[in-house]
């Protein structure tokens, strides 16, 4: 069955079986699964062959930033593994992600959906500052979600704080991929734009990505489901 809700699981794991293990506990109807720099970089194509036998739609999140050649070339080997959804970074640039974009819809066979992120959501406004962006992350996710927008990609990352004023600037087409969901009773870690899962989806977000208020949890599969519950009010 394909899955039911808005919720990407952060399989963040050292290695393939720790991760494998963690996904055998939830259900793929309920939840996407997220592939990121550490378990790919430990795992490699086979972590994410494993987790399509159990039933998961994959998000490889390896957020590439490079060249328009070798950035195009990175998300058409993405393509190949059959991930449901690949990402770039929206700061390398409008020819940057016009080149993956243009990659993507030469191919024949399967697409994934193409994202970038804008401000990641373990910043703040001193974080900007310090890397030499002078204003808020809100402007700068706007600025970088239009120009995402205007390369013709399917979505942005961004913090689901941003996700309302996207909505207005930006219309309904755009996918909001939000990580930096936290369970009102959750610690924060080092995220900074954090938003609960019930007002992330009030807010317009697409998608919620959440990593360790469920795989940390003493009882993984609960703590998706009671997320799950919280949301089937408004989904
Ligand atoms: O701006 C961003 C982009 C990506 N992430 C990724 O999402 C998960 C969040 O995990 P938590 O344990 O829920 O904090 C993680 O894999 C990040 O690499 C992000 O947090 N922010």
């Amino acid at each position: 069955m394909p899955c039911q809700t808005p919720v990407i699981v952060a399989l963040d794991f050292p290695d393939m079986s720790a991760a494998v293990a963690l996904a055998e506990q939830l259900d793929p109807a309920q939840c996407r699964v997220k592939v990121g720099k550490e378990l790919f970089t430990s795992s490699g194509p086979a972590v994410i062959e494993r987790l399509h036998q159990l039933g998961f739609e994959v998000f490889l999140d390896l957020k590439f930033h490079d060249i328009p050649n070798t950035t195009a070339g990175a998300v058409s080997a993405a393509a190949e593994l059959g991930v449901w959804m690949v990402n770039v970074h929206a700061g390398g640039g409008r020819r940057m992600m016009e080149a993956c974009r243009e990659a993507l819809d030469g191919r024949r066979g399967h697409r994934p959906l193409l994202t970038a992120v804008t401000v990641l959501t373990s910043l703040e406004q001193e974080d900007l500052l310090e890397v030499g962006v002078d204003i808020e992350p809100m402007v700068q996710v706007q600025r970088l979600a239009r120009l995402t927008q205007e390369c013709g990609l399917d979505g942005v990352v961004c913090s689901a704080r941003e996700a309302k004023a996207l909505r207005s600037a930006l219309g309904n087409d755009l996918l909001l991929v939000t990580p930096g969901i936290r369970p009102v009773d959750a610690v924060a870690d080092d995220q900074r734009r954090i938003v609960t899962p019930l007002q992330a989806i009030e807010n317009g977000s697409s998608y919620l990505v959440i990593g360790r208020p469920i795989t940390k949890a003493p009882d993984p599969a609960q703590a998706l489901a009671d997320i799950v519950a919280e949301l089937s009010v408004s989904v």
